[in-house]
């Protein structure tokens, strides 16, 4: 029978794959498109993320993963108040405004805002928007993973989701 490998194994052993091949599989992965804010002593930042997803419902938590690399990182370190607005199917353009090399004026200057009970900013078209405080936070890799308790949700009805798959948007409709 093998043996387990020792834990000074395992540390040693190289990646499985490389990262292009990693990018590749995941670009297969569909995913919600956000754009998650937050304002507070860090100032208001936003940034758009499709590694986000449901955690548990007691209490009510999502993750949201941040890259330590970001522009709005320090923001995102100092603020407990976020707020993730999932995209509807028209808001691509707002996704590429959020996800490239653009200043924080530039970005809140494409849509209209208000603000949430945690004090982040809401955006006003999106499909859903999830008003958070962060609750824990997890150094993985590159990435901080934000877990975040939601206090309170904002649901608009009669509109399309965005979905990001394949390196590019598409737009979903319910029958
Ligand atoms: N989790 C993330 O940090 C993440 C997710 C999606 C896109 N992006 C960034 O958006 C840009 C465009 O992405 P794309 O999907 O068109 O092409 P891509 O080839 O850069 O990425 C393909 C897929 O790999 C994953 N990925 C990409 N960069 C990652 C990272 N640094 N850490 C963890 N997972 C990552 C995502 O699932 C992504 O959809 C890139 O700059 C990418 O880094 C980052
Ligand atoms: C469709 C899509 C999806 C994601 C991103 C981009 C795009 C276009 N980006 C990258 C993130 O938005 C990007 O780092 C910043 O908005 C632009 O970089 P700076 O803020 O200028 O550093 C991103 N970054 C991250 O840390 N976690 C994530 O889940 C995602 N997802």
């Amino acid at each position: 029978m093998k043996s387990q490998p020792q834990l000074r194994e395992v540390l040693t052993m190289p990646p499985l794959v490389d990262k292009q091949s990693f990018r590749n599989a995941m670009s297969t992965l569909a995913a919600a498109v956000n754009v998650v804010t937050t304002d507070g002593p860090g100032g208001r930042a936003g940034f758009t993320a499709t590694a986000v997803c449901s955690v548990c419902d007691e209490p009510p938590t999502l993750l949201v993963c941040l890259n330590r690399g970001a522009s709005v990182y320090d923001a995102f370190r100092q603020n407990d108040s976020i707020c993730v607005n999932t995209l509807a199917d028209h808001q691509s353009d707002l996704s590429n405004l959020f996800g490239s090399k653009t200043t924080m004026e530039q970005r809140f200057a494409g849509a209209t805002w208000s603000t949430a009970v945690t004090g982040a900013p809401v955006l006003e078209e999106a499909l859903v928007s999830f008003d958070c405080t962060v609750s824990k936070r997890v150094s993985v890799g590159t990435h901080d993973i934000l877990f975040c308790e939601v206090a309170n949700v904002r649901h608009q009805d009669d509109i399309g989701g965005l979905v990001y798959f394949d390196r590019g948007y598409h737009r979903l409709k319910s029958e």
